[in-house]
């Protein structure tokens, strides 16, 4: 990774007074520029630099370039420093070597790091008004309203003032000028206190203190180490894992903790205040570019200590991270695979490394991958076997469908609908749980057989009944659900077939009546706050029933949710994946872990038309063992991840024989290599989205081959693609669609 590192060795000559500058595009090679005259510029340094007819912000990458003796006098000058820290070298040493690794365009790599938006200017003032003279000569009913309000003497903030009081600017201006009221500037926001290390310490089990102590023994070392914070769900890695953060908060350095799911963290943050007596600092796609400015300087500064993020989060310049927890390690969602295809994960270990920090991964369900790392002793292993508190892990049975079957057009057995309504009476909560999203995911006509499909992609529509609509999950297109076939127009003839969260409700409104029932699926969510509001009502236990998609599975603590009801517990198993059943496995364990964390005994009712699959036969003896020795087996006997390597190469284009043809001439010309087999093209899964047909690649590798050099080799040699035909690059694929 030292590749492209600054060329410190070269002698210290004077300066040619030229830098090499990286520049957020899709490109790999820097340009070179001419320092001005009073501007001193080093590696890492950030500036604005003409390129083309715009000009763009970027890294200096390297100084004392030498470009060619030709151009010299061709260069343009740097046109300004930015009065921001430089981005330190092992930023960027993070960005070459995710470049080179994922085959992503460097300039698109460092893009993540520059996220502080485009310059807003400095900070208006905000304008305040207190009440300070006798009232006006001429009272008014608004004049009332809005002294009545300031009564206090406090200094108001002026436009929520009057919108509170209901009055106009005018009358606000008319008590200025008759002295009543003056207006101020408003204090600028504080800088929120830093968060205490101390201030509210809990007392650790017998089994946590020795976790904790291993948490502490790390931040405090400080050098590269990575640990496995591997414990069930409900143990407490959260507290625990929060004493390596105080540790490292009490070096005086920053800690970044990685989520899979920023919407999801209220809770979260809520917790992290109650141990620490203020929030972190968060940082994730939703935030107002404002608020992104200023977190963005927050962090460079090193004025954040803690920083709760989503996966970009990992591309920010700290001015000096000592500690990343990746919470959830083993979550999908760490996969990005829209621009660069990274793993957040994989990479905040690398970051880690280029840092020589230490970094933790919490789960209660590890990735085989880092549990094969565990076992094989590269990575330590903390562990947390037992609940907190004494609370009992989950109970967990199969129904077999094939025998206990629900009725007719329903998706509930009996068996199953008894148990709720158990908990319902004793004021319990039960959580439905199906990982589809909508009504029903597919509907047709009884009359001709005639199916909704997506005109622009290979995949039936959606019946979303929320939203009254027909929607395709891959593109987005949607349409109001008609009430006559389009293929032979007959009338009420469209029937739902299959269930999805929305008609599961609709189920269980009919099967309990009286039951409060709640739904919550990632389609549903209109924004941050509206989330947070609706997991805090069933936190606080206003829901008896909650019926959703996998957004309920993650790391919720609802206390009185004893029953977790898997609809169709078979669903994921079927899909092709070579990580079906390590995911179906921890999705399963996951949701049903959020039963029982509180008070009495959690149960878990698995609907399955195949109990005796190994996943299942693991759920049900709660043996986690069994579950990672055959998956570890079946690994290494196929040569799968962590065994062997994998990358796949997705080629779409508008038109099936394009695609298709570029393919084969990719296969053709792949590099013979005895240790690298290249699979394909066959047509992917989904073969059709957004109207461009997709052929995959996959090249399966042993694992000490360097599969990046090998695509990179391969790739440089292959024609360039013209006009609408793109070729993606996926190291490391978590998805086969
Ligand atoms: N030492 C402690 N003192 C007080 N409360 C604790 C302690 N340890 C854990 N808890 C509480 O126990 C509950 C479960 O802990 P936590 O959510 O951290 O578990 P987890 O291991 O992260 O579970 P999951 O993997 O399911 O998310 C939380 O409400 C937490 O506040
Ligand atoms: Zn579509």
């Amino acid at each position: 990774m030292d590749d492209h590192s600054p060329r410190a060795s070269s002698p210290p000559t004077s300066s040619t007074g030229i830098v090499d500058v990286l520049v957020p595009v899709a490109l790999d090679h820097t340009y070179s520029y001419r320092v001005p005259r009073g501007v001193e510029l080093k590696a890492g340094d950030v500036v604005c630099v003409p390129l083309g007819p715009r000009e763009v912000v970027g890294v200096v990458w390297a100084e004392n370039a030498k470009p060619e003796p030709r151009l010299h006098n061709r260069l343009k000058d740097v046109s300004e420093k930015l009065d921001v820290p430089p981005l330190k070298g092992e930023l960027r040493a993070l960005v070459d070597w995710v470049s080179n690794y994922t085959l992503s365009a460097r300039g698109m790599v460092l893009r993540m790091c520059l996220r502080m938006g485009e310059d807003l200017g400095p900070e208006r003032v905000r304008m305040g008004m207190r009440l300070v003279g006798p009232p006006p000569q001429r009272m008014t009913p608004a004049r009332r309203r809005l002294i009545e309000l300031l009564s206090d003497g406090l200094l108001h903030g002026k436009s929520e003032a009057a919108k509170e009081a209901g009055v106009s600017a005018g009358v606000v201006d008319g008590l200025v000028d008759e002295g009543t009221l003056t207006v101020e500037a408003m204090p600028k926001p504080l800088v929120p206190p830093a968060p205490d290390p101390s201030y509210a310490v809990p007392e650790f089990s017998r089994q946590q203190r020795t976790a904790v102590d291993g948490m502490r023994a790390l931040a405090a070392n400080g050098t590269f180490h990575v640990a496995l914070l591997d414990g069930v769900t409900g143990s407490g890695k959260t507290e625990v894992y929060f004493e390596a953060v105080a540790e490292t908060i009490r070096r005086g350095k920053q800690s970044l903790i990685l989520m899979p799911e920023i919407a999801l963290t209220g809770q979260f943050l809520d917790r992290f205040a109650r141990r620490f007596g203020v929030r972190p600092l968060e940082w994730h796609s939703e935030l107002t570019p404002r608020t992104r400015q200023r977190n963005w300087a927050a962090i460079a500064s090193g004025e954040a200590p803690v920083v709760v993020g989503a996966r970009s989060a990992l591309f920010m310049p700290y001015a000096d991270l000592g500690l990343i927890v990746v919470d959830e390690e083993h979550e999908q969602a760490y996969k990005q695979d829209d621009g660069a295809h990274y793993h957040a994960r994989d990479m905040a270990v690398v970051r880690a490394h280029v840092a020589k920090i230490p970094v933790v991964l919490a789960s209660a369900t590890p990735s085989v991958e880092t549990e094969v790392n565990a076992r094989k002793g590269r990575y330590q292993r903390i562990a947390l076997p037992s609940r907190f508190g004494g609370q009992h892990m989950p109970h967990i049975e199969a129904i077999d469908l094939r025998r206990e079957a629900p009725p007719r057009g329903r998706f509930i057995s009996p068996r199953l609908a008894e148990q709720i309504r158990f908990a319902v009476e004793r004021r319990e909560q039960a959580l439905l749980f199906l990982n589809r999203r909508g009504y029903a995911p597919l509907t047709l006509c009884r009359a001709c057989g005639h199916r909704f499909a997506c005109t622009i992609c290979d995949a039936w529509l959606v019946d979303h009944r929320f939203r009254q609509r027909l929607v395709c999950h891959h593109c987005g297109f949607s349409m109001p659900r008609p009430h006559a076939c389009p293929n032979c127009a007959a009338e009420e003839s469209l029937v739902a077939v299959g269930p999805g969260v929305e008609r599961l409700q609709e189920e269980a409104a009919q099967l309990f009546p009286d039951a409060r029932t709640m739904v919550l699926s990632s389609d549903l969510i209109t924004s941050i706050e509206t989330m947070r509001s609706e997991l805090n009502e069933i936190a606080e236990g206003r829901v008896d029933i909650i019926i959703g998609t996998q957004l309920v599975a993650k790391g919720h603590h609802f206390p009185r949710l004893n029953l977790v009801g898997v609809v169709d517990a078979d669903l994921g198993l079927s899909n092709g994946d070579p990580r079906a059943a390590e995911r179906t496995w921890q999705l399963l364990n996951q949701v049903i872990g959020r039963a029982g964390r509180d008070q009495g005994r959690g149960v878990g009712y698995l609907q399955t038309h195949q109990p005796e699959h190994p996943v299942m036969k693991a759920l049900v003896a709660c043996d986690r063992e069994a579950f990672y020795a055959s998956e570890i087996e079946m690994r290494e006997k196929t040569g799968y991840p962590p065994f062997g390597r994998l990358a796949g190469l997705i080629v779409s284009a508008g038109d099936r024989p394009t695609a298709e043809g570029f393919a084969r001439k990719l296969a053709a010309i792949a590099p013979i290599d005895e240790r690298i087999k290249v699979l394909g093209p066959a047509e992917a899964p989904l073969a059709v989205i957004k109207g461009r047909y997709r052929f995959r690649l996959l090249v399966k590798s042993l694992r000490n081959v360097d599969v990046s050099e090998y695509l990179r080799e391969w790739l440089g040699a292959a024609p360039k693609t013209k006009g609408n035909l793109k070729l993606e690059v996926d190291v490391d694929p978590q998805s086969f669609l």
